[in-house]
């Protein structure tokens, strides 16, 4: 796992940290790894042409530092600065290493950042709030046309450190270098995004910090289950899904399909006459059967260990009544699509003792928080809002979009580290929550469904669309688009990949 920490609690950590140790000596360490990285960056030191950008505050501080040890090195180091403070020990080391400070005036800045081999983004850090004000906001800007590699120290500027949020202009870099831990707004899109290869430094503050707030899993963490030798199809787990109308037929069949291919023992598939008869066609796997929307619609089905309700259901008084009927088992559920409009308006049926997963999408969950949350909100504030579902929803949510988040009340939030933009296309969440439901049905605890099903469902797209492997694994450097269904089909590809 990657552990983040929200702001105030790696600034705990630090104080206690420096408690400890000689003055200066943390921000000597953080210099000394942001130096190493930007030393390995550079084809050459000696003579390499060195822009640093330096805010008032201690991430100012830390780009000095650096800068001087890259001028002892032989390195060409300007520093411009931005505001009227500056720290001060940090700017007498950058000169006494034969560091200069280039007129930050307009043009021969923007200049300067253009043709550098090397930019050091010291703006702001995790001591940033709100937008970038000017000359802070026009210097990032400038950093869009860096010809050199641009490197953030710490947090790319403008990108809020808790939480990812950015608003107006913010550091796209290549590389960003962090100290002691991650931050949220690394992780997160839209900061995620503007962070290129996160490098963390260790500074020390391991032992001070306390539980994480937000991770993201590598996928040796997810443990995935694995048929044993005794098992059989029903201790493989069976999961129930009540999708599809006469309508809307597609995303129950792409609903089976990810159940399918996601390692269900089986999987029982309820609906209408003619959804019933397309997945009997297309997926001969499944077990469907046809039903009626009545609260017994569930026992007809028969033995299943987890349902998933909702993909192309309808949102009408029948669909109310079988997202009921789902919902008034005492097995895990997963809620999805259209079921959780139903909910936006029947919020009593979340009151049960079993699992209960909703999987929205940022519009599904501002009409389940209800008025004053809107889409927009909820795609700028991802964090808190998945958060604050969770709570007032007592389940477990799984917020999808750019970077997709699974959320349980007092448990670090998940982040997806697979997700992909080629996944925007119709009827891939349908695929996910099929997904999931035959990872819940196999007995994972529902964060860790949610969350390993989030992991495979954009790795599965990824191979989809770098297409078949060459000799050295799939080329993610040539990508077309992809189809929900071409999801499904990768799905074993991505299993694979867990070794
Ligand atoms: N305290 C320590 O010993 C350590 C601190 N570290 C560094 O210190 C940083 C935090 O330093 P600070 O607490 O001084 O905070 P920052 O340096 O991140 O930011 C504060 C400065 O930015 C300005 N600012 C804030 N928001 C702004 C906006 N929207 N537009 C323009 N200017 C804005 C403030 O006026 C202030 O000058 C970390 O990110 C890290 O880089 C590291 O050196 C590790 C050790
Ligand atoms: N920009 C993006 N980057 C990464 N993943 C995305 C992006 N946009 C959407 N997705 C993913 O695509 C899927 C779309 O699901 P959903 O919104 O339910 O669409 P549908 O209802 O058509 O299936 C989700 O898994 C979501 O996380
Ligand atoms: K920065």
């Amino acid at each position: 796992m990657r552990y983040a920490h929200e702001v105030g609690k790696v600034r705990a950590a630090e104080q206690a940290l420096m408690a400890r140790l000689p003055e200066g000596a943390l921000m000597q360490r953080a210099a000394a790894g942001l130096a190493s990285t930007c030393a390995r960056l550079l084809p050459r030191v000696y003579g390499a042409r060195v822009v640093l950008l330096v805010g008032g505050g201690d991430n100012g501080g830390d780009a000095l530092y650096a800068g001087a040890r890259l001028a002892r090195r032989g390195a060409v180091v300007e520093a411009v600065l931005a505001g009227s403070k500056v720290h001060g020990p940090g700017l007498e080391a950058l000169r006494s290493a034969g560091g200069r400070v280039l007129d930050g005036s307009g043009q021969n800045a923007e200049r300067a950042v253009e043709t550098a081999d090397l930019v050091i983004d010291g703006l702001t850090g995790i001591g940033g709030t709100g937008a970038l004000r000017e000359p802070h906001a026009s210097l990032a800007r400038c950093t869009e046309y860096a010809e050199g590699v641009v490197v953030a120290c710490d947090v790319p500027s403008g990108v809020d450190a808790g939480s990812g949020r950015v608003d107006g202009v913010a550091v796209r870099a290549d590389v960003t270098v962090t100290f002691g831990t991650y931050k949220p707004g690394l992780l997160i899109d839209p900061g995620a995004a503007h962070c290129g290869v996160v490098e963390l430094v260790d500074i020390g503050l391991g032992a001070d910090l306390p539980d994480p707030d937000v991770v993201a899993p590598w996928a040796e963490d997810l443990r995935v289950p694995r048929p044993a030798p005794e098992s059989d199809k029903y201790r493989r787990g069976v999961v129930g899904i009540v999708a599809g109308g006469e309508r809307y037929t597609g995303a129950a069949m792409l609903c089976v399909g990810g159940a399918v291919r996601g390692g269900a023992g089986m999987v029982r598939f309820a609906s209408s006459p003619h959804p019933v008869e397309l997945v009997r066609q297309r997926w001969p796997e499944a077990v469907a059967t046809v039903i009626e929307p009545a609260p017994d619609a569930p026992a007809k089905v028969g033995r299943v260990q987890a349902w998933v309700v909702g993909p192309g259901l309808g949102t009408d008084r029948k669909a109310e009544t079988l997202v009921e009927a789902v919902l008034r088992t005492d097995l895990p559920v997963l809620v999805d699509a259209d079921g959780l409009t139903v909910l936006a308006r029947r919020r009593d049926l979340l009151r049960r003792d079993a699992p209960t997963v909703l999987t929205p999408h940022a519009g599904e969950l501002a009409r389940l928080l209800g008025p004053g949350t809107t889409r927009e909100l909820i795609e700028a504030r991802r964090l808190e809002h998945v958060r604050r579902a969770a709570a007032e929803l007592s389940a477990t949510v799984l917020l999808k979009g750019s970077t997709t988040l699974v959320a349980e009340e007092d448990r670090p939030v998940r982040v997806n580290p697979t997700g992909t933009s080629w996944l925007a296309t119709a009827g891939t969440g349908d695929v996910l929550s099929g997904l999931a439901g035959a990872l819940l049905a196999a007995g994972m605890p529902a964060i860790d469904a949610a969350t390993a099903a989030a992991y495979l469902h954009g790795l599965a797209a990824r191979l989809a669309a770098a297409g078949p492997p060459g000799p050295d694994g799939p080329d993610l450097g040539r990508q077309a688009p992809i189809s929900a269904l071409d999801v499904v089909t990768a799905l074993p590809e991505a299993f694979r990949t867990l070794g």
